[in-house]
């Protein structure tokens, strides 16, 4: 294997040599032909750290002390019913897309009602748990240094998102973020959210077609599409030409090793 990292015990892929043969043909392609396209919570930030759970950006939010302990309960409440169905494997995508819905709509609908203030989210992501996944420097540098697209495309909030990678000293102007985008009013209060909801199930062209993003980077028809779930692999969707795409998923919560390579790996194609 030409990357060394390949033959880990952690990595798994259906058919290796595949794999071998996208890596050869974006790395022949060059850097000009390049672009990444990565979801950002729990993919290029950590899941856990010393054995505890690291914060989505809507959890750095529900355990500030921006909002109300009547409304943090609510939120933990909403947590603990739909993420299991978020990564439930035995539900179909169809079904999955409503419950989604009605999960960010509600804690949308919670968060709007606590006077959220926009000067107090920087405080509030330097006082979290939240981190990049490690390694995130050189991976941000190099692209960077390259000039290589790096497109995130998150369900999470946008705001909050920009924030923990402007602290870690990462935003470069080679990154895009398409996310959900707090809405302030003039006083800086959160009244909504701005543009259509984005949630782990529609990330893809129907959020971007009107976007001029892929139009602009059109000639970088080689793909390195990284995400933790079976809704991250659409994120490539609305590209305008396409050679090759190689697409990486993170394993990281408890879904069984047999359900992941039956499932799973092969629907991230590899
Ligand atoms: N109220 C909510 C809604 C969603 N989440 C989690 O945020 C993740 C956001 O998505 P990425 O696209 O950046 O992966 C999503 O997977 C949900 O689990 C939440 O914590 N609270």
């Amino acid at each position: 294997m030409i990357i060394p990292e390949l033959s880990k015990s952690t990595v798994r892929m259906k058919d290796p040599e595949r794999v071998r043969e996208l890596i050869m043909a974006l790395q022949s392609g060059g850097e000009k032909k390049l672009q990444v396209i990565s979801d950002f919570d729990m993919t290029l930030s950590r899941f856990g750290h010393n054995g505890e759970r690291c914060p989505t950006c809507y959890n750095i939010i529900d355990n500030s002390k921006l909002i109300s302990e009547d409304c943090r309960k609510k939120l933990k409440d909403l947590f603990n019913i739909y993420y299991p169905l978020e990564i439930d494997p035995d539900r179909t995508i169809e079904e999955k897309f409503p419950l989604m819905i009605e999960w960010w709509s509600k804690a949308h609908t919670l968060l709007c009602e606590q006077n959220i203030q926009k000067d107090k989210l920087a405080q509030v992501v330097k006082e979290s748990q939240a981190m990049l996944r490690e390694g995130f420097e050189v991976f941000f540098a190099s692209l960077h240094r390259s000039e290589i697209p790096l497109l995130i495309f998150s369900a999470g909030i946008g705001d909050v998102l920009e924030e923990i990678i402007r602290q870690a000293g990462v935003f470069y102007p080679n990154i895009n973020v398409v996310s959900n985008y707090m809405d302030f009013d003039e006083n800086g209060i959160l009244v909504g959210f701005k543009g259509e909801l984005i949630h782990t199930y529609n990330k893809n062209n129907s959020i971007l077609r009107d976007r001029a993003y892929f139009q602009q980077i059109k000639d970088r028809s080689n793909i390195l599409l990284v995400g933790d779930t079976l809704g991250d692999l659409t994120m490539a969707d609305g590209v305008a030409k396409l050679d090759n795409i190689l697409r990486i998923g993170f394993l990281n919560d408890k879904i069984s090793g047999r359900t992941w390579f039956c499932r799973v790996i092969p629907s991230f194609g590899l």
